[in-house]
């Protein structure tokens, strides 16, 4: 328990110490201080039942009425402070919600620890589930759970003694007759709650679809988050991290704007059950008052009895429901939460830490050459596999790596573009110059073909003919009259068709430095050639580092790098 607790702090003292911790406390706040005043309400309201019954016995009826009309009072104050209570502790909620979710976007995505993540898979199951869905619940059961403990305690201490004193047997008249019913509160508050149910079903029936709606934007978002995880190697190739993050925050946008209309559709409902609760104090005094006015009974003891008993009852059925019921057990779902948040979050460290032990030094000097220098590559278990590569690119040279399967030359691109970290050596960017990697599956983001041929750029970044231009020369003409049409493309287009509309986005985009890795592998000899000499022309001034098995892909390049046995190489013109 201890741990919990300690494990539920870590998660959440970064947003109440966050720059918006004022507002956040000043709401905490002003929730917990209208629990207060409604308790202390509550107990007023206890006391002037005293008075008011006490004139009931004493058959002042003008004293009577006077002290009624204390009740709407009481009642308007109990409905405002009640609704707006739990107004503010949603908007405490999505606040907070919106805080966590932007941290763990923030750390997934920087140092680019969701592709070390699934390079190294450390054990995080779903991180994508644990940004959407577990930030929601902690937060949520986080907050309902100490606000509701507060409140229940305060309740139950106010009342229990109450109710200790007050105890007796309940006389009832129906009619003419007088009878003595054990448990007829019961039997009242039976009916009473069959039809406050038929209420809140009939004014709560638009949260049904709120809510539909509101599980259909947590799932869009929660998969646009797994096709960055599936995806994470040709997002880092792109850089198209901020990309990324624009369609998350959009996705993002939709659930907090539909959860205020639930709020908004909630608020509604809570008027009807908060109204439904409030009446039902009233509700014992109305049935019994003509037999006090009838000098029959003395029915103060028991109404106070019965209100006493209503928030007993209540106060202890929160701790039955939410701690003690381990079937139901919302403390012991949000113990799995926080559980599942903060290993999500030990990892995230460990993937930094991971990141910055990365003995690859890359670093950028002028003068448009990639120098490598005793580059040694390495699996994460540490087993070698390119030993000390010596190698020069100068601008507008071409290189082919070659090597039999599984020899590492897709993992030497990576080295090059900065994504893989194991292993040794220098490693020289040419300064300011832009540079593009082709992975042999593209990464073609949601949307339409339109964005798809742009990214990362957006999409109304190249002009329409540019694009159809483009779309003519890489032999998809047959898709530019669905350049807007949305869809998930990676499923419908071939591998062939993909891999041409990478070829498309390289013209695009005119990187002065292409690297190409097997990026022609699905397509047949004759348009492989015609792709690489498409390049040849329209990007003549551009460096290209291709990888690939094809002879025929020997026309197009200076020299050839092949990676022998063992880690060893060749450089060959
Ligand atoms: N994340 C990883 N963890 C462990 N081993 C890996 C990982 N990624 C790649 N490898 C291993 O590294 C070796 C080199 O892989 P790489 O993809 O670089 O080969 P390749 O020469 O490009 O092969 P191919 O020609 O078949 O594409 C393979 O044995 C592969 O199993």
């Amino acid at each position: 328990m201890l741990n919990f607790f300690r494990l539920a702090w870590k998660i959440s003292r970064g947003f109440w110490k966050s720059e918006g911790k004022w507002y956040a406390r000043l709401l905490a706040v002003t929730v917990i201080a209208l629990q207060m005043l409604n308790v202390y309400v509550m107990v007023q309201y206890n006391m002037w039942q005293n008075q008011f019954y006490s004139t009931i016995q004493e058959m002042n009826s003008a004293r009577f009425f006077h002290l009624f009309l204390y009740w709407p009072v009481f009642t308007l104050i109990f409905l405002v402070v009640d609704v707006n209570k739990l107004y503010l502790q949603q908007m405490l909620e999505v606040r907070w919600r919106t805080w966590l979710t932007n941290y763990y976007l923030q750390e997934w995505l920087s140092k680019r620890t969701y592709y070390l993540m699934q390079i190294l898979d450390y054990g995080t199951d779903n991180p994508d589930q644990r940004i959407s869905e577990d930030v929601r619940l902690f937060v949520s059961y986080l907050l309902e759970l100490s606000f509701g403990l507060f409140r229940s305690t305060l309740t139950l201490a106010s009342f229990i003694v109450v109710l200790w004193n007050l105890s007796g047997v309940v006389d009832l008249t129906v009619g003419p007759y007088e009878i003595s019913i054990h448990g007829y509160m019961v039997w009242v508050a039976i009916l009473y709650a069959v039809a406050g149910s038929w209420l809140t079903a009939v004014v709560g029936n638009s949260l049904i679809r709120l809510n539909f709606v509101q599980q259909r934007y947590e799932a869009d978002f929660r998969f646009s988050l797994i096709r960055l995880r599936e995806n994470g190697e040709g997002i880092a190739f792109y850089n198209g991290e901020h990309r990324e993050r624009a369609s998350f925050t959009k996705r993002f946008q939709f659930i907090i704007e539909n959860f205020r209309d639930l709020m908004s559709g909630q608020r509604k409902l809570s008027y009807v059950t908060l109204l439904h609760w409030r009446l039902s104090f009233l509700l014992p005094y109305l049935i019994s008052v003509p037999r006090i006015f009838e000098g029959k009974m003395q029915l103060g003891g028991l109404f106070q009895t019965a209100t006493a008993f209503t928030q007993v009852e209540q106060s202890l059925s929160f701790f039955i429901d939410k701690f003690y019921s381990m079937n139901e057990a919302s403390l012991a779902e949000l113990q799995a939460v926080t559980q599942r948040l903060s290993s999500f979050a030990e990892n995230i460290g460990s993937m930094h830490e991971t990141a910055i032990r990365n003995s690859i030094t890359i670093s950028h000097t002028p003068g448009g050459l990639l120098g490598i220098a005793g580059l040694s590559v390495e699996l994460p278990t540490g087993e070698v596999l390119l030993k000390n590569l010596e190698l020069e690119v100068r601008a507008g040279d071409s290189l082919l790596i070659t090597g039999a399967s599984g020899s590492g030359k897709s993992t030497l691109m990576k080295t090059l573009a900065g994504i893989w970290p194991f292993g040794q050596g220098q490693i020289r960017i040419p300064e300011g110059e832009s540079m593009l990697f082709l992975p042999q599956k593209p990464y073609l983001p949601l949307g339409t073909i339109r964005e798809i041929l742009a990214y990362p750029a957006a999409s109304g970044f190249f002009t329409e003919q540019k694009l159809r231009e483009i779309m003519a020369m890489c032999k998809l003409g047959e898709f530019m009259d669905r350049l807007d049409e949305n869809g998930n493309w990676s499923q419908i287009l071939s591998l062939g068709e993909q891999q041409r509309i990478a070829f498309g986005r390289a013209i695009l985009h005119r990187p002065q430095w292409l690297f190409l890795d097997e990026a022609t592998s699905a397509l047949d000899e004759q348009t492989e050639m015609a792709m690489h000499r498409l390049l040849h022309e329209q990007l003549s001034g551009s460096t290209i580092i291709s990888v690939g098995h094809r002879s025929t892909l020997l026309e197009y390049h200076d020299r050839i790098l092949n990676i022998t046995e063992a880690g060893s190489w060749k450089l060959s013109a």
